[in-house]
């Protein structure tokens, strides 16, 4: 039940939208092919009849017109086959793109992506996203459709099934027992005794599913992270550890997979031997009105296709139940990551004229006070310096007014435009040193703007190389990368700018020259600080320190413990 509420939340955004509309047809296209299809198993099943009654007549001119018709079917058959095929993938990709889109937006939206994380919870949404959403489109409309075909299987088959059946009368002992349709009651039989093992076999493969997505999904993360942080693994010889923590992920997966191979052993014992065994039980179930002499050759192999069919068809849950177990287990980690982002609070950020703090409370994320009561205000274009000791909350701080920390009481306004907030460690993704510099915009800026901003900055000597590709953030010394990131705020030209320890890469001349320019270039910007070199704070009109206000909670001294 709590899957398939998870799934019809999962579903709603597609299929309940306007652009659900093309996919509704693409789905009655392929429930139309799978009606063809049964038609076309339906007119072999016939055919059977005919073809093995005129084999018993060695009739062979009506043998060869037989043979040609089979074709003819064979020929439609394979013609509906591939067109429900190709519009099932085109139906997936098209649900995938739509899915896609919205997992996106919800979790680049409202900034989700760094929230999320700091609730720790839930692990690897890169996995989430491009691995599960195409897991549950795919396996979804799978399965829809080979339901609908078998649904329609059970529907054509039974009838026919029931009329061969006739009526039979049983006799055990004193006792005998007319049925009609007895060949009906035994697949149904037959099939349920066999769906209800399988599940009773099978069920413990949807944790082991759910699993193996975690434990691939932390090994590759795990990898990309040694790529990531190669230069600093290197100048740790770091390679024996992360030898032994990729050696500990992978034996997660080595374990997981003995017991999805344990789990399957047992359920694949049961459904292939199952399966063998199917073939041959209406043989024997219809052998007795065969050896009566009731039924002709044609007639049991009449029996046995139609009994194939009615079977295969109620056995749909049997052969799908490894697919289900894997289906479920992708709803229920997408499910969770969907509710995850919308369990998040909206974040509004009041705008005004100034930047002004009431009585903010910054906390830690187990509820204990970082900064109490905290009274702030800045006029526009003012640049007030953040002092106090290492890990009193200077950075929490800054990111609580950029709205990126939950954990906080009391209310905040910052003046009207776009904030930046450049850390100590700019992020610099791979691609073309221009999109780098406009980053966080979208819109590159002209050629010369650009120039005019790396001159600014000091980088004139990249001035040439705007459209080149590379890893910028290893090919850039830390100074450098940090130049480049005031070149982005001098481009990007927002009204509130946090700076923190921005510039602490960089000699402390270097420093103070490059944020006299900033002051030029951007004379109305409201500048928030944190930085601990002397000179760069002179730079500041004005100066808090959050220990001396009483903002601090609880006073913060690291000591050396002597030896
Ligand atoms: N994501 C987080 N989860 C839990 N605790 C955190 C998190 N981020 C920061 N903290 C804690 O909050 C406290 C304040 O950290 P913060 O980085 O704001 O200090 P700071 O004043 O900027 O220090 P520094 O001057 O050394 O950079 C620290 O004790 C830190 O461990």
């Amino acid at each position: 039940m709590k899957t398939l509420r998870l799934f019809f939340n999962l579903s709603r955004p597609f299929w309940a939208s306007r652009a659900g509309w093309p996919g509704w047809l693409l789905l009655a296209s392929i429930f139309a092919m799978g009606v063809g299809i049964v038609q076309v198993n339906v007119y072999i099943n016939a055919w059977s009849k005919t073809f093995y009654d005129t084999l018993a007549t060695f009739d062979g001119s009506a043998l060869l017109d037989l043979m040609g018709s089979y074709a003819l079917a064979i020929g439609a058959l394979i013609l509906v086959i591939v067109s429900k095929n190709w519009l099932t993938k085109a139906l997936i990709l098209r649900w995938r793109q739509h899915l896609n889109d919205h997992m996106l937006d919800r979790w680049l939206g409202e900034r989700r992506y760094y929230r999320l994380g700091l609730s720790g919870e839930p692990d690897h949404p890169d996995q989430r996203i491009a691995e599960d959403v195409h897991l549950l489109t795919d396996k979804t409309v799978g399965l829809v459709v080979s339901l609908f075909i078998n649904t329609l299987q059970i529907g054509a088959f039974v009838s026919i099934l029931w009329q061969l059946s006739g009526t039979q009368t049983f006799t055990l002992g004193d006792y005998s027992v007319t049925l009609d349709g007895y060949l009906v009651w035994a697949v149904v039989i037959y099939t349920l005794i066999g769906t209800l093992f399988t599940h009773w076999l099978g069920h413990p493969l949807h944790d082991l599913n759910y699993e193996r997505q975690r434990s691939e999904a932390a090994f590759r993360t795990d990898l990309l992270r040694k790529r990531e942080h190669a230069e600093q693994i290197a100048l740790y010889s770091g390679e024996h550890a992360e030898r032994q923590s990729l050696a500990l992920r992978f034996a997660a997966i080595a374990d997981n997979w003995r017991g999805l191979m344990r789990r399957e052993l047992k359920l694949g014992t049961f459904t292939v031997g199952y399966d063998r065994i199917s073939n041959i039980v209406p043989v024997f179930i219809a052998l007795p009105a065969f050896l009566a002499k009731t039924i002709t050759l044609g007639g049991l192999m009449q029996i046995r296709t139609a009994f194939g069919a009615v079977h295969g068809s109620l056995s749909w849950l049997i052969y799908s139940y490894r697919t289900l177990m894997e289906w479920s287990a992708t709803v229920q980690r997408l499910g969770q990551f969907q509710q995850a982002m919308e369990g998040l609070p909206a974040v509004e950020l009041e705008h005004g004229e100034t930047l002004n703090t009431c009585g903010l409370d910054v906390l830690r994320p187990n509820g204990e006070p970082l900064l109490c009561g905290l009274a702030l205000h800045a006029q526009p274009g003012e640049w007030l310096r953040l002092a106090g000791a290492s890990g009193l909350g200077k950075t929490t701080l800054l990111r609580t007014l950029m709205g990126l920390w939950p954990h906080h009481r009391g209310s905040w306004q910052l003046p009207s435009g776009r904030s930046l907030l450049l850390p100590q460690k700019p992020y610099l993704a791979g691609g073309r040193l221009d999109e780098l510099l406009a980053y966080p915009a979208t819109q590159t800026p002209g050629g010369l703007e650009l120039i005019g901003a790396l001159k600014d900055v000091g980088l004139d000597h990249l001035a040439d190389q705007l459209d080149r590709d590379a890893e910028w953030s290893r090919e850039l010394s830390g100074g450098e990368q940090q130049r480049l990131a005031l070149a982005r705020a001098l481009l990007y030209r927002p009204s509130t700018l946090y700076l923190d320890e921005a510039t602490n890469q960089l000699d402390e001349q270097a420093a103070c020259q490059l944020l006299e320019r900033l002051r030029m270039r951007l004379p109305d910007c409201t500048l928030i600080g944190v930085s601990h070199q002397p000179a760069v704070q002179r730079l500041f009109e004005r100066s808090i320190d959050l220990q001396e206000c009483g903002a601090a909670c609880r006073p913060v001294t690291l000591e050396l413990a002597t030896a």
